[in-house]
């Protein structure tokens, strides 16, 4: 376990007193009230994947909790099924459901998307009123208690093992799948845009898992309440409830599972104490907790957008540092283009944004073992060929093909999986996780294991070769030393050469850098430099943008410029110095 002894012992001693407490002379009110934390919980582990670790913002959470426990209460009164083979049922249900709402939610970006689940939680808790089947507003009566053998989980002292076992295995299974390669793709979401589809991640997958997971641990909770009430009726899967739910998740800290808990605690023992004494402070029996509760919300985005769990991790620091496996199995590798082998063939390349004509029938070619440079001026199109050749944007017309196979029409992950890496002009890091885990992230696609074996912990064997590599190529580009770091920590040319070892990690044929030297100081830049000569001389091959022509001229084997689009020169850095065209155009006082 990667936990210290401190933290460890903490662990251990919440455990304990989670067992125990039940068995002292605790008032049944708070032992309802733990039951209700408990359920709570399970809602919020499912909205810290899915708002906080994976960035989409759901108020629609309680009503997979209804479809959860309507569905246990259906079976169950009507035909007689046993608890526990509801169960599967209800989480499928949720699953179900949450997959098509998902296909269209997710694809829903910026504040559209929290205002689609603000809109199907409402629409959904109206639907449940309306169905005659499900009791309309009065709901479901007489839903039969859980049991084992002859006992059955009447008490709340009981009922309380049985949500708790619940509640922790879940808050494992989360901080398992976090720790895996699906786990990676999951945070990446964050970095938003395109740029995880840029290293392999399939972005759309990523958010439909973790919208399915949030889901089915609602339905979970829906399951349990119905159980434990053995009544439901709408009321508790509305869109006040999904308010709470998300309010739970943001105080305990959005991005930590077991905040997820300390979140659901502090926010319902605030709400039955708000409950019990604000009456009698005001003078009146209306709902002021919502309005605290709303207080409180834009208190904590204000002053600590991590939660507050963040700040109990920090009174208990990590000491360990990640271990990496000697002896992983090495991941699989691609075979290596002969030297001199046509790699990266661009054939009239054109691209139009309106009437401007960005690239302007370019072709050019990479090939095996070489470092080509691309340069221009300001506007030359430059960005834009890099994003036509890594499929961030569509060709007008022409093609582009890698070793004989043609690109164009392929999405940006698909061409990263055909041996194209590519870093950015503005770095795209993760900058909470570890330099370690930054880079693993772009040898996502050398891994295979899903959702089941991450929170099984059945990819041991994949995840601690997936991490080796990562620290190989952190090694291999001199970055080794920092690869515990949180990735933010790092300065800029760092960072810069934190996306090659990402890009590495891939196993590229090709490695596609924009900008690599922007903003680096010329000691930082004299040191890229020496790290690409390496790169070369180990037989990688490199197409790269950059604006620092005494960083290109001592470096690339082949120049292409363009202008206004256009390729006015190609060649040697020594013939390109002196093509008037070239002088004119861009290089002037320089060359
Ligand atoms: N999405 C877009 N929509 C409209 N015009 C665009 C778009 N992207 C680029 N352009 C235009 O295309 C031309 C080429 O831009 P591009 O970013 O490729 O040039 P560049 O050589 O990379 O420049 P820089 O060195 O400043 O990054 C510019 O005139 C730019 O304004």
């Amino acid at each position: 376990m990667n936990f210290n002894s401190k933290r460890f012992s903490l662990a251990a001693g919440a455990l304990i007193l989670l067992a125990v407490l039940p068995m002292l002379p605790v008032p049944p009110f708070w032992i309802t009230l733990l039951n209700n934390i408990g359920i709570a919980s399970l809602v919020a582990i499912g909205l810290v994947l899915l708002t906080g670790v994976g960035g989409l913002t759901s108020f629609g959470q309680a009503a997979f909790c209804g479809f959860g426990a309507y569905t246990t209460a259906v079976l169950t009164t009507a035909y007689g099924i046993s608890p526990w083979l509801t169960l599967p049922l209800s989480l499928a249900m949720g699953a179900l459901i949450a997959l098509p709402l998902g296909l269209i939610t997710v694809r829903l970006s910026g504040h559209f998307l929290p205002l689609g689940t603000l809109a199907w939680g409402i629409a959904i808790y109206y639907l449940l009123g309306q169905i005659d089947m499900l009791g309309r507003h009065d709901g479901i009566a007489g839903i039969p208690p859980l049991s084992i053998g002859d006992h059955r989980f009447m008490s709340g002292s009981s009922i309380y093992y049985v949500i708790w076992t619940f509640v922790i295995l879940t808050a494992i299974a989360a901080q398992n799948l976090l720790d895996s390669r699906v786990g990676r793709a999951i945070r990446a979401l964050r970095g938003g845009g395109q740029a995880p589809e840029a290293f392999g991640v399939n972005v759309v997958r990523a958010k439909l898992t973790v919208f399915v997971l949030a889901g089915v641990t609602a339905a979970l909770a829906g399951w349990l309440y119905a159980h434990m009430q053995r009544a439901i009726n709408p009321t508790p899967f509305g869109i006040n409830m999904g308010i709470e739910y998300l309010l739970m998740a943001v105080v305990g800290g959005a991005g930590y599972v077991w905040g997820a808990i300390f979140g659901a605690s502090i926010v319902l023992v605030l709400k039955e104490v708000l409950q019990r004494y604000l009456p009698d402070l005001i003078g009146s029996t209306a709902n002021f907790e919502m309005i605290v509760f709303g207080i409180l919300l834009v208190l904590i985005l204000q002053f600590a957008r991590d939660g507050l769990w963040a700040f109990i991790l920090r009174l208990f620091p990590l000491a360990s540092a990640r271990k990496i496996s000697a002896d992983a199995p090495l991941l699989e590798k691609r075979p290596t283009a002969p030297q001199g082998s046509s790699l990266i063939k661009v054939e009239k390349a054109r691209k139009t944004f309106g009437g401007l004509v960005a690239v302007n029938d370019v072709s050019f070619e990479v090939t095996a073992g070489q470092i080509v440079g691309l340069i221009g001026p300001n506007g030359a199109g430059k960005s834009t060929t890099f994003d036509l050749i890594t499929g961030m944007n569509s060709l007008t017309s022409g093609t582009v093909s890698f070793a004989g196979k043609q690109l164009s029409g392929r999405s940006p992950r698909d061409i990263a999986g055909q041996g194209i890496a590519r870093t950015f002009q503005h770095p795209k890091i993760l900058p909470d996780m570890t330099v370690l885990e930054n880079v693993a992230l772009g040898a996502h696609q050398r891994g295979h294991s899903g959702v089941a074996k991450s929170i099984l912990r059945l990819e041991r064997g994949e995840e601690a070769s997936l991490l080796a590599e990562a620290a190989t190529q952190l090694e291999r580009v001199g970055l080794g030393e920092f690869k515990d770091r949180p990735a933010g920590d790092l300065a800029l040319g760092q960072i810069r050469i934190l996306e090659i070892a990402r890009a590495l990690a891939l196993d590229p044929a090709v490695l596609l850098l924009d900008e690599p030297a922007a903003g680096l100081r010329l000691g930082e830049k004299k040191e890229l430099a020496t790290l690409l000569r390496k790169l070369r001389s180990e037989g990688m091959s490199i197409l790269l943008v950059e604006h620092d022509m005494s960083f290109v001229m001592g470096l690339v084997d082949h120049l292409v410029v363009l202008d206004f689009g256009t390729l006015i020169a190609e060649g040697s850095p020594a013939d390109v110095r002196k093509n008037p065209a070239v002088i004119a155009a861009y290089l002037g006082g320089v060359a």
